[in-house]
This record gives C-alpha cells, sequence and structure tokens, in this order.
C-alpha cells in the first residue's frame, strides 16, 4: 500500500492556490441579477455577458497567482490565458454554480440560461457537463488544482516554451494525485475521473467557438475583453 503524504512545500502550494481561488469571486449582485426578475432572452444574454466578462477578470487575476506562471515567458501567458479562458469559466462556472446556489435557485438560473438564446445543441452538452461536475462533489482543494492544471495546459496554441509550462503542470498533477488518493482512500479511480472532466471541457470550448459563430450572426453584442479573449469580431 503507497504510504501517500502531502509535504511541506505541497501544503505551502495548496494554500497559496486556495486561497487566490477562494479570494477572487465575481461580484454577487451581477449573479444575483439573473435571479431577480423575468427577463427576455436578450436581456438574459447580456446579464450572461457581464457575468462571463466578470468571470474572465476573476481568472485572470486567479492565474496570476499560480506560483510560478508569472515567471513563465510573457507571450506564453497570454497564450495559455487565451487558450484555457473559456475551459477555466465552464469549469469554475459549474464549481459555482452548483455551490454558490440554493437548490431552489439553480433551477431559476437554468432556465435563465436555457432562456437566454443559447441553442439547444450546445444546453445538452453544457448541462451535462455541469451534472458531472456536481456529481463528484469536489472539495475546494480539487476545484482550485484542477482549475489551475487547466489553465497551465502546455499543448495551447502559440506557446513557445511547453517544457517550461509542463513542468509547472507537473507539480500541479502531483500535489492533485496526492490529495485525490488522500482524500478518497477508497475510490482509486478518482484522480483519472476528475482528469477526465478536462477532455468533457475540451469538447465543451468547441461548442462555446460554435456558438460564437452563431450569436456573431444574429449579432449578439460581446464586451471588448470577451472580444479579447474569445477572439471573436
Ligand atoms: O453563465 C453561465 N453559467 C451561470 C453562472 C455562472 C457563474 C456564476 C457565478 N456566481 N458566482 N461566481 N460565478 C453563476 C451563474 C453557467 C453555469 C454552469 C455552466 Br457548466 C456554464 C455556465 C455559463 C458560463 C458562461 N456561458 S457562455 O456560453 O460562455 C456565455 C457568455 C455570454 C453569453 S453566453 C453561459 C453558461
Amino acid at each position: 500500500k503507497e504510504k501517500v503524504e502531502i509535504t511541506k512545500e505541497q501544503r505551502t502550494l495548496m494554500k497559496v492556490i486556495v486561497d487566490a481561488y477562494s479570494t477572487h469571486q465575481i461580484p454577487q449582485d451581477v449573479a444575483k441579477k439573473l435571479l431577480q426578475e423575468q427577463y427576455s432572452a436578450d436581456e438574459n444574454f447580456l446579464l450572461l455577458t457581464e457575468m462571463a466578462t466578470s468571470q474572465v477578470q476573476v481568472l485572470v487575476e486567479f492565474t496570476k497567482n499560480i506560483p510560478g506562471f508569472l515567471s513563465l515567458d510573457r507571450e506564453d501567458q497570454i497564450a495559455l490565458l487565451k487558450g484555457s479562458a473559456v475551459e477555466a469559466m465552464f469549469l469554475r462556472s459549474a464549481q459555482v454554480f452548483s455551490r454558490k446556489m440554493p437548490s431552489g435557485q439553480t433551477e431559476v438560473l437554468e432556465e435563465r440560461i436555457r432562456k437566454s438564446g443559447i441553442s439547444e445543441e450546445f444546453i445538452i452538452p453544457m448541462f451535462n457537463f455541469y451534472k458531472s461536475i456536481v456529481s463528484l462533489h469536489m472539495v475546494q482543494e480539487e476545484q482550485a488544482l484542477l482549475t489551475t492544471i487547466t489553465i497551465l495546459t502546455p499543448d495551447r496554441p502559440y506557446v513557445k516554451d511547453q517544457q517550461a509550462v509542463e513542468r509547472i503542470q507537473e507539480t500541479m498533477l502531483e500535489l492533485l494525485r496526492k490529495l485525490c488518493v488522500l482524500q478518497r482512500p477508497q475510490e482509486p479511480q478518482y484522480f483519472a475521473r476528475l482528469l477526465g472532466r478536462l477532455t468533457e471541457l475540451r469538447t465543451l470550448s468547441h461548442y462555446h467557438a460554435e456558438m460564437l459563430t452563431s450569436w456573431r450572426t444574429n449579432d449578439h453584442k460581446f464586451t471588448p475583453l470577451l472580444c479579447e479573449i474569445w477572439d471573436v469580431q
């Protein structure tokens, strides 16, 4: 039986990441607005756009706190942020959505998302992903590390020094592996299941890219930050 223990420096690393993950949250008034009154599809879409913009800002702040990230090549930092923005946002949205929303409100929010002009072909995989995240019952440490691992994916487009990214990602993967063994000794496949979600995330981000094109055709507006990070317009 493998004796697994978290070293002192791994504990410090985990604390830095979890603190950064829980500190940076989107302003709750935005999420609350989505819950308040009944809006039209276009107003719902506008609220989701406002929330996504906050999510990206929160993501950038969180990423800057990942140990080692700021020592990467500057252009690679941008490439990693752009390459992971949608995945990190969906992962975080699923995590926060499930935690933040008292059960009754989840249905309201789900209905608001359904009625925001997002087509059913995207809604279905989106909510399947959401349910698969909820069913894992991840603890905060696992959520923060999984988001970090998503951001530190070496093979994003335009990343020059992939080895440098790989080195940091491997540190996070090893830490998450240990956490999973300690957290769920009776579930040896749990770590693999978490990483399996990252594959599902990539599929979602392809759907998202397709949606962007269709949203653009029926003239949905995005904020400058979303245009920048999502490469639209
Ligand atoms: O908005 C979403 N939500 C609701 C949501 C998200 C975050 C918080 C929150 N509260 N506090 N912190 N975070 C609350 C509700 C949610 C929930 C689960 C999954 Br899976 C995904 C989503 C999206 C992510 C963005 N897209 S999007 O397609 O990129 C798009 C952008 C513009 C218009 S449509 C829509 C679905």
